[in-house]
């Protein structure tokens, strides 16, 4: 049976460290690392994950301010208020939530950002960096920082000699997981919908990260013995077993079954998730120190 590596105890040990830089920041130069969460809409799913990230803020001891803007917001006006915040002294991270209505380009919104306050990590500038080997001085997209971490744990921090395969290419989680694996110094494949024989590309890895949106894709025989499997789906599905009409969350990986065959696994709930959140409050009160020339804390 498999190590369940869990994300939320290595989370809390991310939030301890956040939590000691951003009072120290505070007793040193009076100001509290501010956050400030844009959404736009009424998706459920959005705002409580939105909310989420807010309230952990609050207990950071962070300034954390959630802008809920309508359904029937324009880019002006979304563009406007992103560069009101670029532009606020008292915020010193910016995190637009994905995705944006239809009506919306996300792209210009995410560019508009100010570099030094893209917690996200998806300005081209800090996307750059990582691509192109600087991972100290810019922002790093947080799942796959949060990934990192926990593949650290199995793994140590140089995983030379590991294959490793990520399945999924978006530049919020997959190609940025990707970057921070080959920095890492594994040799890394990237999947994705157009790839040929996938099952037999995942047998290769000796670290499989999946960040696809499909529940339960990666099945037991894609997984090499022993392994180490990440799970980054979150999919929303039908839990009858709680009552009627409840729903639940769920990975990409079917978890029992890899679980029997992976050395190590992250569960859904309570793996890369919680490490997510950890990783915005971690990227906020960097980018807050930055600002006052403040000692960067490790994570
Ligand atoms: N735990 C967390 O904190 C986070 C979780 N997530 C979750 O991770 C998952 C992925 O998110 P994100 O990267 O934003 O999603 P995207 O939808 O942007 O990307 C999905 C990727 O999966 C690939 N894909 C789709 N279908 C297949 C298939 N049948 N076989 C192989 N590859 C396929 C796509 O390929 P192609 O490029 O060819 O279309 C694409 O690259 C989602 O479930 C999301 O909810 C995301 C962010 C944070
Ligand atoms: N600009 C932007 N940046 C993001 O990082 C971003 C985004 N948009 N849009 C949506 C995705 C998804 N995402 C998650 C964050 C936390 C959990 C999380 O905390 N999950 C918990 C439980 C969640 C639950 O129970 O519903 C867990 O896995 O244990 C999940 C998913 C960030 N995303």
């Amino acid at each position: 049976m498999a190590t369940i590596i869990d994300g939320k105890v290595a989370a809390q040990s991310v939030i301890e460290t956040v939590t000691r830089a951003a009072a120290a920041l505070e007793s040193g130069v009076g100001v509290k690392p501010g956050l400030a969460v844009v959404i736009v809409g009424n998706d459920p799913a959005s705002h409580a994950y939105v909310n989420s990230k807010s309230k952990m803020a609050k207990q950071c001891g962070f300034n954390s301010v959630q802008h809920s803007l309508p359904e029937e917001t324009t880019q002006e006006e979304l563009e406007k208020l992103v560069s009101e915040l670029n532009a606020d002294p008292a915020i010193h991270g910016i995190l637009v939530q994905l995705p944006l209505p239809k009506h919306l380009k996300s792209e210009p919104v995410i560019q508009s950002i100010a570099p030094e306050k893209d917690v996200d990590g998806l300005n081209v500038v800090n996307a750059g960096k990582l691509a192109t080997g600087d991972l100290a001085s810019g922002l790093i997209s947080c799942t796959p920082a949060g990934a990192l971490i926990l593949i650290n744990k199995i793994h140590g921090a140089d995983l030379s000699g590991l294959n490793a395969v990520v399945i999924g290419r978006s530049n919020l989680f997959g190609k940025p997981m990707a970057m921070l694996l080959l920095s890492s110094n594994a040799t890394v494949t990237m999947a994705h919908s157009r790839s040929k024989d996938l099952p037999g590309i995942c047998r290769q890895a000796d670290i499989l990260v999946a960040a696809v949106g499909r529940p339960h894709m990666v099945r037991a025989g894609w997984v090499k013995p022993g392994a180490t499997v990440v799970d980054v789906g979150i999919n929303r599905v039908p839990a009858p077993e709680k009552g009627e009409g409840k729903t639940k969350i769920t990975g990409d990986v079917a978890y029992e079954e890899c679980a029997a065959v992976a050395g190590a696994i992250t569960p859904v709930p309570g793996g890369v998730g919680p490490m997510t959140i950890a990783m915005l409050m971690a990227n906020t009160v960097v980018a807050a120190c930055r600002t006052f020339g403040r000692p960067i804390p490790k994570f």
